[in-house]
């Protein structure tokens, strides 16, 4: 079976549903997309208070204060925020205020210390405020009964900040994924061991675990299983219970222990394509279980697994918690460099990419290979290649993926 990128990533969209909305304390809702409208049950300000720290005062008696002839009022009390005062700012008297604290009767506007010589009981007051000056009026931000945020918002840090302001301590939202991450292959062991003869330290179960957790999921990195098909099965088997999605990587091309595509073909439920691209032509991706859990079974070079991540897992992910777009949204830019493309397959090529004046440019990093990670870690973004282009010469417009973008 032989699909195109585009294809491959209909049948994924087709398959993967978006994740029931949850209740989460706010914290946890940071990055997550909103599954409800926000009423606020409160007003902003919810009381008239002061701007400054000063003086709080009827501003009719103030007129005509200068530097050369100040005014001295009585200082009647002393309000700081957080206190409720029963003081009464009567004519010719002012009460000492502090920022927040609320406005006290008969008070319309609030002096700042500075026009001011601080005193505590008697001040002498430099100019005039304006009527109303430096007072933050009960409901002028937002009344109780109107909508804060929209179904749909991801939250960041100023949609938290109005959710605690009205008092929300919990929101319902999507969750985040949990996502289950496995190696296959018998000769991969854990970094920080002795590696012996023809053995070579598992990246992509890292690879595959750190792009999950940036995109948003909570990741089980189960680490490395052997080329056995029980064990294989057992392991799947087992982690169904706690993934909403599960990745793993190698086994699924050609070779007499490529295992996992044995295995897994034999459910019936996973399918095994040839997608018309490099780096990742052979993939994997069907469900698992009662509760049909979405499988992606990617390409074990490091580069193609990683590839097939950007191209096919991180818009499953980003539907699993209802966050639009989607597929990556490309940026045009330069191509620094001139390379060849197999005709008939899309290429993503590693390009270190910066922008200047004259837009993205982006210059090619390391070799084609799909084992060549010191080239990808020194890469920022993907050049997209397209299937029935051959050939890109130096200075051609080219069409990126800007890798590090969160939701470019
Ligand atoms: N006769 C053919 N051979 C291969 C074909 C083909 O069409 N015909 N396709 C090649 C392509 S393209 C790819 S991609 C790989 C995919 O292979 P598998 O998914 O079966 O992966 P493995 O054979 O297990 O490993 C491939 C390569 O990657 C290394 N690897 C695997 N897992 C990890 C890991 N967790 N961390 C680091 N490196 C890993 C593994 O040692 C191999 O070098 O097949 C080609 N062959
Ligand atoms: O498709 Mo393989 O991923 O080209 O190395």
């Amino acid at each position: 079976m032989r699909r195109s990128v585009d294809e491959h990533l209909d049948v994924v969209l087709g398959r993967v549903r978006a994740l029931p909305p949850f209740e989460q304390p706010l914290m946890e809702a940071l990055g997550l997309v909103l599954c409800e409208d926000v009423v606020s049950g409160v007003s902003l300000p919810g009381f008239d208070n002061s701007a400054m720290d000063g003086y709080a005062v009827q501003a009719a008696d103030l007129a005509g204060a200068s530097q050369d002839e100040p005014i001295t009022l009585p200082v009647v009390g002393e309000i700081a925020a957080g206190r409720s005062e029963p003081i009464v700012v009567t004519t010719g008297t002012c009460v000492r205020i502090m920022t927040g604290a609320p406005m006290p009767r008969g008070a319309d506007s609030v002096v700042p210390v500075e026009w001011t010589d601080g005193g505590a009981v008697q001040v002498r007051i430099a100019q005039q405020p304006a009527l109303g000056a430096s007072v933050r009026r009960f409901g002028e931000d937002l009344k109780a009964g109107d909508k804060v945020l929209d179904a749909d918002t991801v939250l960041g840090p100023r949609q938290v900040a109005v959710l605690a302001a009205v008092g929300r301590a919990r929101v319902k939202v999507r969750p985040r994924p949990r996502v289950v991450v496995v190696s296959t292959g018998a000769e991969l062991r854990e970094p920080g061991t002795r590696l012996g003869d023809g053995q070579i330290y598992d990246s992509n179960s890292y690879t595959l675990a750190a792009a999950a957790r940036q995109a948003g999921a909570v990741v089980y990195r189960v680490g490395i299983v052997d080329d056995d098909p029980k064990k294989i099965m057992d392991t799947l088997s087992d982690q169904l219970v706690r993934a909403d999605l599960v990745i793993t990587s190698g086994g699924v091309s050609k070779g007499v222990y490529d295992v996992v595509k044995e295995v897994l073909t034999k459910l019936g439920t996973i399918d095994f394509p040839e997608v018309a691209m490099q780096p990742g032509k052979p993939q994997g991706f069907g469900v698992m279980g009662d509760d049909e859990v979405p499988i992606f079974t990617l390409p074990g070079n490091p580069v193609s697994a990683y590839v097939s991540f950007e191209v096919f897992v991180r818009p499953a992910l980003r539907k699993l918690m209802g966050q639009m777009p989607y597929r990556r949204t490309p940026v045009q830019g330069i191509s620094l460099d001139g390379f060849g493309s197999p005709a008939g397959r899309r290429q993503f090529v590693r390009a270190a990419a910066t922008s200047g004046d004259e837009g993205w440019m982006a210059s090619t990093v390391g070799g084609h290979g799909s084992h060549l990670l010191g080239g990808l870690s020194r890469s920022n973004a993907l050049i997209v290649v397209p299937e029935d282009v051959t050939a890109v010469r130096a200075g051609e417009q080219v069409e990126l993926w800007l890798l590090d973008e969160e939701t470019g």
